[in-house]
C-alpha cells in the first residue's frame, strides 16, 4: 500500500436517498482496448479500434506504441479524421492503427498499468533499438519476473536491475527468435498473455508452459486467445483440447481488423452494485451475449447476493431486491471484481468469504490489506485471510476512505457511501486508470 505522495481532495460519495433507477452506458473494456492495440500494431495492414477506452491505461499503452513508430489516428466522425500524430483526445470516436518498423530508442512509460509494463516488452523485444521502461513507483513493486526471464530465453537482450522489475531496458533487435519456454504465472494471468500476444511475429512461435501451482484470471488468458485467433494466428490450447498449462502461438502473418471494443463489464461493477444496495434497477446497454470479460461473472455473483438480472435488447437488467446477502466464492478467475463484491459485503445481511485471490497483494496496490483496513476503519470486520477475506456486516459510520493510487479502491468506496453518511474518497481522480468520467458517471446515475 504506497500512498500517493500527494493528498489530493476529498469528494464526499453521495448518499442515496431512493431507490437508484437508471441507464448507464459503460465505456469499452481495457483488457480488449490493449490487447487490440498491441495486436494492430503487430499487423502486416492498417485496422480499426471503434469505441475504444480512454483512459490512463489505454492512452499509455497508445503512446508507448506511438514512441515505437506505430500510427495511431483519431476519427472524430465517420468523415474526419485529426491530424496525424494528434494528441488522442476523449471525444474521438475509433482510432485507425497504422503498423511500421518498430524501433528505439525509445522511452515507455507504463504508469501502473500492468497490460502496458507485460504487454510491451516482448513488442520492444521485436523493435530495432534500446528501449527504455519505466512508471509509477508502484511499478517497480509488481511482478515482471515471469516476462523478463521468458524473454531471456527467448533471445531477447534486456538490462534491468537484477530484481526482475522495472525500470529496465529492452535491447529490441529486431526479430525475436522464439521458442519454449517455462514460466510461473502464479502471481499474474498477465505473463501469459504477454507472451502469447507477439508471439505470432516470432520467429519460431512460442510455447508457453506454466509450471506454478496456481494461475489467477483464466478468463483473460481466454480473451488473448480468442483475440489472437480472430487475427488469424494458430493457437493451441489447454481449453481447446491442448494439454494443461501449455500454449502454443505459430508464428504467423497478424491481420489488420476493425474490431469495436465490448463495454467494460468489471467497470460497470460499481452501478450494478447501486441497484444492488439501494433495491433499484441498472441498465448496462450493449452488454454482450457471449463475451471472455471476467466481468460478466457478475450477473451470477450479484445474483447470488440478492439481485435479479435478464440481457434484453435494451442490455443487461439488474434489479436489485434491497436486501444483500453474504457469498462464500473463489475470485481467483476474476480476481479484479474483489474490491466491490467486498464492498456489498461489507453492506451484506450476512458473513462472506472472498478466496482465490492472493495474487491482489501484488496490484495497483495491496488490496487485500487496503479492503481490511479502510472497511474496517469505517466500523466494519473485516480480516485477512492467506488468499482473500472474511467479512462481517457490521453498522459502519462515514470517514475518509484512503484509495491508494487504486481505481477499484475508490469505486469500492464509492458504493459503500451509497449506504453510509459521510463517506469521503480521497483522490477519486484515480478512477481515471480505466473510467475517467467516474464522478460525473455516478452523479447522472443518482441525478444529482
Ligand atoms: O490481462 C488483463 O487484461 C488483466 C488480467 C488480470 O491480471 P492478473 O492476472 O495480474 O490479476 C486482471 O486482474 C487485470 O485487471 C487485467
Ligand atoms: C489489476 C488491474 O489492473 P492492471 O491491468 O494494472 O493489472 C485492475 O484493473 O484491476
Amino acid at each position: 500500500m504506497t500512498e500517493s505522495s500527494v493528498h489530493p481532495a476529498l469528494w464526499p460519495a453521495p448518499y442515496a436517498t431512493g431507490a437508484v433507477e437508471a441507464t448507464v452506458t459503460v465505456p469499452g473494456s481495457k483488457s480488449v482496448t490493449n490487447r487490440a492495440l498491441v495486436l494492430a500494431a503487430l499487423a502486416a495492414e492498417p485496422g480499426w479500434l471503434r469505441r475504444p477506452l480512454r483512459s490512463r491505461d489505454t492512452l499509455l499503452m497508445a503512446a508507448a506504441l506511438r514512441a515505437l513508430g506505430v500510427g495511431i489516428e483519431e476519427t472524430v466522425s465517420s468523415s474526419s479524421a485529426a491530424a496525424p500524430g494528434a494528441e488522442l483526445s476523449e471525444g474521438g470516436e475509433a482510432w485507425r492503427v497504422i503498423p511500421s518498423g518498430l524501433h528505439g530508442p525509445a522511452t515507455v512509460d507504463v504508469g501502473n498499468a500492468g497490460t502496458v509494463m507485460r504487454f510491451l516488452p516482448p513488442v520492444a523485444a521485436l523493435a530495432d533499438g534500446p528501449i527504455r521502461f519505466d512508471g509509477d513507483p508502484r511499478s517497480y513493486e509488481r511482478p515482471l519476473n515471469g516476462v523478463i526471464d521468458a524473454l531471456r530465453v527467448l533471445g531477447a537482450r534486456i538490462d534491468d536491475d537484477g530484481r526482475g522489475s522495472l525500470p529496465m531496458t529492452v535491447h529490441g533487435g529486431g526479430a525475436l527468435d522464439g521458442g519454449t519456454v517455462e514460466i510461473d504465472a502464479s502471481s499474474s494471468s498477465q505473463f501469459v498473455s504477454a507472451l502469447l500476444l507477439s508471439a505470432p511475429r516470432f520467429n519460431q512461435g512460442v510455447e508457453v508452459r506454466h509450471t506454478g501451482r496456481t494461475l489467477p484470471s483464466m478468463p483473460h488468458i481466454r480473451m488473448t486467445v480468442d483475440m489472437l485467433r480472430a487475427v488469424g494466428a494458430q493457437v493451441d490450447e489447454p481449453e481447446t483440447g491442448g494439454e494443461p498449462n501449455v500454449w502454443r502461438v505459430s508464428p504467423s502473418a497478424v491481420l489488420g481488423r476493425d474490431l469495436t471494443i465490448e463495454p467494460d463489464l468489471s467497470n460497470a461493477q460499481p452501478f450494478l452494485a447501486a441497484a444492488l444496495v439501494t433495491g433499484g434497477r441498472v441498465v448496462i446497454p450493449d452488454w454482450p451475449e457471449r463475451t471472455t470479460q471476467p466481468g460478466d461473472a457478475l450477473r451470477e455473483i450479484f445474483t447470488e447476493m440478492g439481485g435479479s438480472c435478464e440481457l434484453t435488447d435494451a442490455g443487461l437488467v439488474f434489479t436489485g431486491a434491497g436486501r444483500i446477502h453474504g457469498i462464500d466464492v473463489d475470485l481467483g478467475e476474476v480476481g479484479e471484481l474483489t474490491p466491490g463484491i467486498a464492498a456489498v459485503a461489507a453492506l451484506a445481511d450476512s458473513p462472506s468469504t472472498l478466496r482465490g485471490v492472493a495474487h491482489l497483494r501484488l496490484h495497483e496496490t495491496d488490496r487485500l490489506a487496503a479492503l481490511t483496513k479502510e472497511i474496517n476503519e469505517l466500523g466494519g470486520d473485516v480480516t485477512e485471510t492467506e488468499d482473500g477475506l472474511h467479512i462481517r456486516p457490521r453498522r459502519l459510520h462515514g470517514g475518509v476512505f484512503h484509495t491508494y493510487d487504486d481505481h477499484r479502491m475508490a469505486t469500492a468506496g464509492t458504493v459503500i457511501g451509497l449506504a453510509v453518511e459521510g463517506v469521503q474518497i480521497e483522490n477519486v481522480a484515480t478512477t481515471g486508470k480505466t473510467l475517467p468520467d467516474f464522478p460525473q458517471m455516478w452523479a447522472e446515475m443518482l441525478g444529482v
